[in-house]
């Protein structure tokens, strides 16, 4: 495993990679143990991230939601890249690929999103909101186009679904809700859809 911390800011840019070529997927989840319900899709979507090639971008540690998708990715045959934070280091998986200690949170979304080609984000709390909120705003500000799937296992968010719609149907949002995020309501249509954003990008 290679293990670094950041320093100063200097970041190289992700070259995408081309159609059918495995991707960096960026998963957003909870910390949080969970009951079947959101452990079964969440094995599933890791299953196939790990059977596609396909390597996970996630918060690094081994708790909760965060490493029933570590494990299933890495059982499936997936990389695993974690970005860390200081003061979460010790919790950090061992026996990740890849893992990456930034210094702040602020500065490890940003390592997140920079490492990855594409977030799906999964049922979580409030470090979750946080962090889907972030890339969905710079996608409103168009200073990215990485695909943004929701995977809206058994329903969690349909709330924030309909929160959504309504911001759009009231012109809080200058660009329309399908441009900034898809809502998929199980792990193979967000795969799928994922993998075909990236052919027509
Ligand atoms: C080991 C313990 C806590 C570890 N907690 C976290 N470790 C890594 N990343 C985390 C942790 N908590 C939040 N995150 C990030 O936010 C998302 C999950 O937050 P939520 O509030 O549970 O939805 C996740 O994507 C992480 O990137 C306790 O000692």
């Amino acid at each position: 495993m290679s293990f670094s911390h950041t320093r100063g800011s200097a970041r190289g840019t992700r070259v995408l990679p081309a159609y059918g070529e495995p991707m960096n997927i960026c998963v957003f989840l909870s910390a949080a143990d969970l009951d079947d319900r959101y452990t079964r899709p969440a094995r599933e979507f890791a299953e196939l991230l790990g059977k596609g090639g396909h390597t996970l971008v996630w918060g690094g540690s081994d708790v909760g939601l965060m490493k029933v998708v570590a494990d299933g990715v890495q059982e499936a045959g997936g990389r695993l890249l974690g970005v860390s934070v200081d003061f979460l280091a010790a919790k950090a998986r061992v026996g990740a690929d890849e893992m990456v200690i930034a210094r702040d949170l602020a500065e490890r979304k940003a390592l997140l999103l920079e490492k990855a080609d594409a977030v799906v984000i999964m049922v979580g709390g409030t470090g979750t909101l946080d962090e889907a909120t972030e890339i969905l705003e710079l996608k409103k500000h168009g200073r990215t186009d990485k695909p943004v799937v929701l995977l809206n296992t058994a329903g969690f968010y349909d709330g924030l679904k309909e929160q959504f719609r309504r911001m759009e149907a009231e012109g809080f949002l200058p660009r329309p809700l399908t441009e900034l995020v898809f809502f998929a309501q199980e792990p193979v249509g967000a795969l799928a859809y994922l993998e075909e954003s990236r052919g027509v990008r």
